[in-house]
């Protein structure tokens, strides 16, 4: 369909209570249809959180207004910005967004300053000057105004990108993957800084990310995009522990995924014949059991002990350990073939070794039972 634009905002009854509503179908040429369902309240931020090629640019970008959707509806602040029945279609530079790209997209060749102001070209010389100097303090990019873009540090050129996103006070900020470009130990440092400055503003956000630590350290509610659909929302940590369905539960990152069956209230029976007692509802009788690899602990087990009958833990042997920093990711195959993988605090033992028996142990308030 083509929509005609609408460079007119119109007051919608009954959405000023969100700050955002989207709910729109969208479709690359060739590509797959991308459905969003997405609300987020005054001064929060919403995580699009899900695995490669699930969509989240594509709704991103639909709400900035740089791709239209086939079908749907989109409002901000209580105007409509799109809407299929009505053939409204704000344009982008009538939308107020502030767009932080994946690579910042920076004019190398302007100065840190003319790159924050660009989207104020025709204000007032004043107010530009004020505005860049209350970005430039609230960065921490004193001493750069006047340099090149392309040759300030990955950090600096990510809160260059922030501040021009910021420029214009704008109704919406959306930052797509905003610190995938950056190392490690910067990119710890300015999600800190990043955070405090999403409270201080108070502007309401959409973030894509993959990074669990950032939808933690960021976001108020999280929508789980998957296969090009909003398949979860709600508070960060509630979509992130209780996945739904196997396919959440896998984009969400739970490492094991253990096939099931329920023989009784609360009793789940592995492939091996090994009994589990969860405090869970049970989702069928033929079910997955998902646990993050944190929520096992390893201990060594000698042979000939029996293995304790707690409906806790699982005998088996080590394949390989794996050290990543203060953890060690440990790769565990049980008798019936299946790999359990446990993430261990690596000052808890000595490393495991390849070919050791060792127990497993679930911490039950943590599985989540799914429908198979
Ligand atoms: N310009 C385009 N033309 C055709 N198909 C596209 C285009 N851009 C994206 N797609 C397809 O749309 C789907 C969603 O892509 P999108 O970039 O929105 O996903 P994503 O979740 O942001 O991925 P990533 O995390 O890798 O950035 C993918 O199948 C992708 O190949």
């Amino acid at each position: 369909m083509t929509l005609t634009s609408d460079a007119t905002t119109k007051t919608e009854p009954g959405q000023e209570g969100h700050a955002l509503t989207a709910a729109f179908i969208a479709r690359h040429r060739r590509g797959p249809a991308i459905t969003a369902d997405l609300t987020l309240d005054a001064g929060q931020t919403l995580i699009l959180f899900g695995p490669s090629g699930g969509g989240k640019t594509t709704i991103l970008r639909a709400l900035a207004g740089l791709h239209a959707p086939d079908t749907g509806r989109i409002t901000c602040a209580g105007h409509t910005w799109y809407d299929s029945a009505t053939r409204t279609n704000v344009p982008v530079q009538k939308r107020g967004v502030g767009y932080l790209f994946q690579d910042y997209a920076l004019f190398p060749h302007l100065t840190v300053a003319a790159n924050i102001t660009y989207g104020m070209r025709r204000a007032r010389r004043d107010h530009r000057t004020r505005k860049l100097a209350k970005l430039v303090d609230l960065l921490n990019l004193h001493g750069l105004a006047g340099r090149k873009a392309g040759q300030v540090s990955g950090g600096q050129a990510q809160r260059v990108a922030l501040a021009r996103a910021l420029a214009t006070d704008p109704r919406l900020l959306l930052l797509d993957e905003p610190l995938s470009a950056l190392d490690t130990p910067t990119r710890a440092a300015i999600r800190s800084d990043l955070r405090a400055l999403l409270r201080e503003v108070g502007i309401p956000a959409v973030i894509v990310t993959h990074e669990r630590a950032e939808t933690y350290a960021l976001g108020d509610r999280l929508a789980l995009i998957v296969d090009g659909a909003t398949t979860q929302t709600g508070p960060v940590a509630d979509v992130m522990d209780h996945p739904a369905n196997l396919p959440a539960a896998r984009a969400l990152g739970f490492d094991n995924l253990l096939p099931a069956t329920a023989t009784a209230p609360d009793t789940y029976q592995l492939a091996g014949g090994q009994q589990l007692h969860l405090p869970t509802t049970r989702a069928g009788k033929t079910v997955t059991i998902a646990i993050r690899a944190e929520h096992l602990a390893l201990q060594p087990h000698e042979s000939g002990d029996a293995t304790p009958a707690d409906g806790h833990t699982l005998a088996g042997t080590v394949t390989d350990a794996t050290p990543e920093g203060r953890l060690t990711r440990t790769r565990v195959r049980m008798p019936d073939g299946t790999t359990l993988t446990v993430l261990t605090p690596a000052r808890d033992h000595t490393p495991p070794q390849p070919g050791q028996a060792v127990t497993v142990t679930i911490d039950p308030a943590c599985a989540v039972v799914l429908p198979a």
